[in-house]
C-alpha cells in the first residue's frame, strides 16, 4: 500500500504529493486525511495523506516508509482535502498551507529527536558517563533536547555514541498541545470487599482509612487533586491505596471548556414576525430539498435576523444535519454566544482566536467526535469538521475580516459556498449592508442551483415595526465657524448631557483607522517614524511609548525634537484616549468604558467591558469599530460618531462602502427596545453620498451611486482583482523583479487575447503597475505591487501563478519575496 503525502514544507517545489510505503503495522490505520510523520530531506516532517494508491510513480524499492501515524482518527476528511485543493488553486498557495489552516494550531506538530540506549547495550556498564546513566534512569530513552539541557557539555560525546551505535536516535513529531488528561480516582468497584479491607487497615495508617472510607461513599470518580484538597491528604496516601488494588487512579481526558461554570438560560423559539416567517420558509424549503443554495438575507439592523438563524438551525438539526455560524471576530461576544447556547445548549462549539490553543483544540474535538452539532466562530470555523453539513450562516457578510490576510488568503464567504456545494447545504449570508459583490450577485442572477448567484431575502423592517432612529448630521466646518474648536459639536454635547440627566446610555464611535495619535514637532514639522517601516509611530499614553503597528517596534517618546532639539514636540491626533480625557473634562464624574486595541488585548477583557456596560455601570461606551457591531443594549438611546470622514479618504476603492456600512451599523445600535433612539454623526463632508444615504438608512440609493463609480473606474463588482506584492531589502531588486513580473503578465495577457479590451467588454484583463505600495516599506523591506484586473472567462490566477513562478526563486533566501492576494480586501 502506498500513501500520497503532502509534506508540511510550504514552498513551490514541494507543493505536490510524495509517495511513501505504508508499513504493515499501520495498514488499515493510515487513510486519506491521516496526519503522519515522514522522512523528508534528511529530517522527519509532518504531512497529510491525501490518497492511498496501489502503484507508485517511482521505483517502489526506493520508497521510504511512513515513520509514524500521529492521530488514530484522521483529522481531515476527504471533503476537506478536496476543499483544500480548491483553496490552493483559487488563492494560489501551497496545498499544505491550505490544509494546515483547517486544523487547530495544536495539531501543527514539530519534529523532536529522542535518543535511546541501543538494545544490545541495555546492561549497565561499569564506567559509563553520568549522562548515559541518566538516560538509563529515564527508562532508556529520552528527548535529546532535555538531555542537552541537563548535560550541556555532552553534545560531542552523545554524537559519538550515536555514531558508534551505543545510542540510537529517533525523530518523532510531537504536537504543541495535546489532550488535557487529569489523574482521576475511581471509587472501589466492589464496595463490600472495600469495607472489609477498610477494617484491615492498621490504625497508624489513619489517613488511608479516611480516604478509602470517603471513596466508598462516592458515586462518581474524583480528580486526584480535588480529593487531596478536600481531605487534606497527599498523593502518596492515595497511591498506597491504589497499589493495594483498593482504588483505581487513571488518566481521564478532560475538555478545557472556556464557558465552564457559566450557565445559559434556556430560550424558546419566538413566534416569528411576518417578514421573518417568509424568509424562514424559503430557507427551510432549501434545507428540505438539500440542494446547495445561497441566500442573501438583507435585513435592516434590528430586523430579527438572529432569530431567523436560530430557527433555521433548529430545522437543520431536526433533519439530522449540522450547522456552522460565522460571525466577525469582534462580534463574537458572550451576548452572541449566549443566544446560541441558550437555544442549543452544550451542542454548540465555539471557535475563535481569543481562546487559548488548548481550548480551541478541545472545541474542535467536540465537533470531530460528534459531541457538537452547531459550530459558531470567526472565519476559520468554516472548516469545522462536520460530516453532514446542512446550513452555513454568515452574519455581517460584508465584513472584511472574513478575508484572511495571510496565506492562505481565502475569503470565508467563497469557501462557504464551495463547501455547501460539496454537502448539498444552504448558505445564508446576512447583513444590513450587504457587500456590493454579494448584492449584485443576488440582484443580477437570483437563485440558481449550481451554487452561483443568490436569492435575495429582504427584511426591510425592524421587529415590531419599531422605527429606525433619526440621524442628525453635524457639519464640523460650521461648528468651527461658530467658534467651537472642541471635538464635540454642540448637538453631540447636548445629547450626551441629556442622557446623563436621564440615566440613559450612549455609544460613541471613533472611526480610528489612520487616526491614532502621532508625534510632531511644531517648530520643524518632524514626525516620529518607524525606522523599519515608512509609517508614523503611534503614541501610547499609558506606557508613554511610541509603537509601530506594523512591525511592533517600540521606543520611548522624546522630550525634545530629535531633529531640531526644540521642546515644542507634541502628540497629535484624536485617539480614543484623548476623547476619553475630553469627556471627563466636559462631564466631571462621567463613567466611560473605552474599548480599543489597547484595552482589549487581555483575554476576556472585551467581554468584561460589554458586561459592565450591559449592567449600566457606565454612561458611555467609547470605542473603535468594535462598538459598532451586534450590540443590543436596551438603555442605549444615543449613538454619536465623532468623525465620520476618517475612513472616507483612505486610498481604497471600498472607502465609501466601508464608511456607509460602519455608519449604518453603529446607527443601528440606538433605540432597539422600548426607549426611542437618536444618532448624531459629526463630519467635514456632510454632502458625501456615503454619509447622506447612511443618514436616511437608504441602502438602495447608496448602492446605486456607488455602483456608478465602480463601473466608471472598473472596480469590483465590475471586475475581479489580484494583488501581487513584491518585497526585498534592496530597492533596485524589487523594482527589477516588479518590471520583470509585469512584463510577463502583460505578455500572457496578450496571448489570451483579452488585454485592454476596454472597461465594459465581457472578457478583459488589465495589468497595472508595478508601483510602490501605499506603505512603501515594512520591516525594512521595500514593497512594490502589481494589480491584475480581469473579467469573464480568463484564467487570471493561472497567468499570475506562472509569472510568479518564473520570477520568484524561493530556494534562494535572498531573492525577492512575492505574495499573491486573490480578491484582496485590503490594498495597502
Ligand atoms: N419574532 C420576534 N418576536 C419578538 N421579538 C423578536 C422577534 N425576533 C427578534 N426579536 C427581538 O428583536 C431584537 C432585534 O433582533 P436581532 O438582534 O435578531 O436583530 P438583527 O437583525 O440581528 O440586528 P443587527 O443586525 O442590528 O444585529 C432582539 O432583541 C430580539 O430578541
Ligand atoms: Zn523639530
Ligand atoms: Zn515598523
Amino acid at each position: 500500500m502506498i500513501a500520497r503525502v503532502i509534506v508540511d514544507v510550504p514552498s513551490r517545489q514541494t507543493d505536490r504529493p510524495f509517495d511513501y510505503e505504508v508499513p504493515v503495522e499501520l495498514a488499515g490505520w493510515v487513510e486519506p486525511g491521516s496526519r503522519v510523520g515522514v522522512p523528508f530531506g534528511g529530517r522527519v516532517v509532518q504531512g497529510f495523506v491525501i490518497a492511498i494508491v496501489d502503484h507508485a510513480d517511482v521505483d517502489r524499492s526506493k520508497l521510504k516508509p511512513i515513520a509514524e501515524l500521529l492521530d488514530h482518527l484522521p483529522p481531515l476528511s476527504p471533503d476537506l482535502i478536496e476543499l483544500g485543493q480548491w483553496i490552493s488553486e483559487k488563492y494560489c498557495c501551497p496545498l499544505t498551507v491550505a490544509l494546515q489552516a483547517m486544523l487547530p494550531s495544536a495539531l501543527k506538530g514539530k519534529a523532536e529527536s529522542y535518543v535511546a540506549i541501543a538494545p544490545d547495550r541495555m546492561a549497565s556498564e561499569l564506567f559509563e558517563p553520568e549522562w548515559m546513566h541518566f538516560i538509563r534512569q529515564q527508562g532508556g530513552e529520552m528527548k535529546l533536547a532535555s538531555l542537552q539541557a541537563r548535560f550541556p557539555d555532552s553534545a560531542l560525546d552523545v554524537k559519538a555514541a550515536i555514531a558508534e551505535g551505543r545510542l540510537t536516535e529517533r525523530v518523532a513529531i510531537r504536537d504543541r498541545l495535546s489532550v488535557r488528561k487529569v489523574l482521576t480516582v475511581f471509587p472501589p468497584v466492589n464496595r463490600e470487599e472495600a469495607e472489609l479491607a477498610l477494617t484491615a487497615i492498621p490504625a497508624r495508617a489513619a489517613k488511608q482509612r479516611e480516604v478509602l472510607r470517603y471513596m466508598i461513599g462516592q458515586e462518581d470518580p474524583i480528580p486526584l487533586q480535588a480529593l487531596i484538597e478536600t481531605l487534606s491528604t497527599t498523593s502518596s496516601t492515595v497511591r498506597a491505596l491504589a497499589d493495594k488494588g483498593l482504588l483505581v487512579i487513571q488518566e481521564v481526558e478532560q475538555d478545557r471548556d472556556p464557558y465552564a461554570g457559566r450557565s445559559f438560560r434556556r430560550t424558546e423559539p419566538l413566534p416569528l414576525m411576518e417578514g421573518q416567517q417568509q424568509v424562514y420558509d424559503q430557507i427551510a424549503e432549501a434545507l428540505d430539498v438539500a440542494e446547495p443554495r445561497v441566500f442573501l438575507l438583507h435585513g435592516v439592523t434590528g430586523s430579527g435576523k438572529t432569530e431567523v438563524y436560530l430557527q433555521a438551525i433548529e430545522h437543520c438539526l431536526n433533519l439530522g444535519k449540522q450547522a456552522i455560524v460565522l460571525v466577525p471576530e469582534i462580534s463574537l461576544t458572550p451576548q452572541m454566544v449566549e443566544r446560541f447556547k441558550g437555544r442549543f445548549g452544550h451542542e454548540v462549539a465555539v471557535l475563535h482566536s481569543r481562546l487559548s490553543g488548548g481550548e480551541r483544540y478541545d472545541e474542535w474535538r467536540k465537533i470531530r467526535e460528534k459531541r457538537a452539532r452547531v459550530a459558531i466562530g470567526a472565519r476559520s470555523a468554516i472548516f469545522a469538521p462536520f460530516e453532514r453539513l446542512g446550513l452555513i450562516i454568515i452574519d455581517e457578510e460584508h465584513e472584511s475580516s472574513y478575508k484572511q490576510e495571510e496565506s492562505p488568503k481565502y475569503h470565508a464567504r467563497d469557501v462557504a459556498v464551495r463547501r455547501a456545494k460539496q454537502h448539498g447545504a444552504a448558505v445564508v449570508l446576512g447583513s444590513a449592508t450587504p457587500s456590493l459583490e454579494s448584492y449584485t450577485a443576488a440582484a443580477l442572477t437570483g437563485a440558481s442551483s449550481d451554487g452561483r448567484g443568490a436569492a435575495l431575502l429582504p427584511m426591510p423592517e425592524r421587529v415590531g415595526g419599531k422605527p429606525m432612529p433619526p440621524v442628525t448630521i453635524v457639519d464640523m466646518r460650521e461648528e468651527l465657524r461658530g467658534g467651537n474648536r472642541a471635538m464635540f459639536s454642540r448637538p453631540l454635547y447636548e445629547g450626551l448631557q441629556l442622557r446623563l440627566e436621564r440615566g440613559e446610555q450612549s455609544v460613541l464611535l471613533l472611526n480610528r483607522r489612520g487616526y491614532s495619535t502621532f508625534v510632531m514637532c511644531r517648530a520643524c514639522g518632524y514626525t516620529a517614524q518607524c525606522p523599519h517601516c515608512d509609517i508614523a509611530l503611534t503614541y501610547h499614553q499609558k506606557s508613554r511609548v511610541l509603537r509601530c503597528h506594523y512591525c511592533g517596534h517600540a521606543e520611548g517618546s522624546p522630550t525634545a525634537c530629535p531633529s531640531c532639539e526644540s521642546e515644542h514636540i507634541r502628540f497629535f491626533g484624536t485617539g480614543t484616549q484623548r476623547v476619553e480625557e475630553e469627556l471627563s473634562k466636559l462631564f466631571p464624574g462621567i463613567r466611560v468604558i473605552r474599548m480599543d486595541v489597547d484595552t482589549t488585548t487581555e483575554k476576556g477583557s472585551h467581554e468584561k467591558w460589554l458586561t459592565m456596560f450591559g449592567e449600566r455601570k457606565a454612561d458611555v461606551l467609547l470605542g473603535t469599530q468594535m462598538v459598532a457591531k451586534g450590540l443590543d443594549f436596551p438603555y442605549v438611546t444615543l449613538v454619536g460618531v465623532i468623525a465620520a470622514d476618517t475612513s472616507l479618504h483612505l486610498p481604497d476603492f471600498r472607502a465609501a462602502e466601508k464608511t456607509f456600512q460602519l455608519l449604518t451599523q453603529v446607527a443601528g445600535r440606538a433605540g432597539r427596545h422600548q426607549l426611542p433612539g437618536e444618532v448624531i454623526i459629526q463630519t467635514y463632508n456632510p454632502e458625501h453620498y456615503a454619509i447622506t444615504t447612511a443618514q436616511h438608512h437608504d441602502y438602495d440609493s447608496f448602492v446605486k451611486e456607488e455602483l456608478g463609480h465602480r463601473r466608471q473606474m472598473a472596480y469590483p463588482p465590475y471586475c475581479r482583482l489580484i494583488l501581487i506584492t513584491l518585497s526585498h531589502e534592496q530597492l533596485p531588486q524589487v523594482i527589477n523583479a516588479g518590471d520583470k513580473l509585469a512584463a510577463l503578465l502583460r505578455q500572457s495577457a496578450e496571448e489570451v487575447g483579452a488585454l485592454g479590451e476596454g472597461g465594459f467588454s465581457s472578457r478583459f484583463i488589465e495589468i497595472l503597475g508595478p508601483v510602490a505600495s501605499s506603505i512603501p516599506r515594512i520591516k525594512d523591506r521595500y514593497r512594490f505591487q502589481c494589480m491584475v484586473k480581469y473579467r469573464g472567462n480568463v484564467d487570471a490566477v493561472g497567468i499570475v501563478r506562472e509569472a510568479v513562478a518564473a520570477v520568484a526563486r524561493p530556494q534562494d533566501k535572498a531573492s525577492v519575496q512575492i505574495s499573491v492576494d486573490v480578491d484582496p480586501q485590503v490594498i495597502l
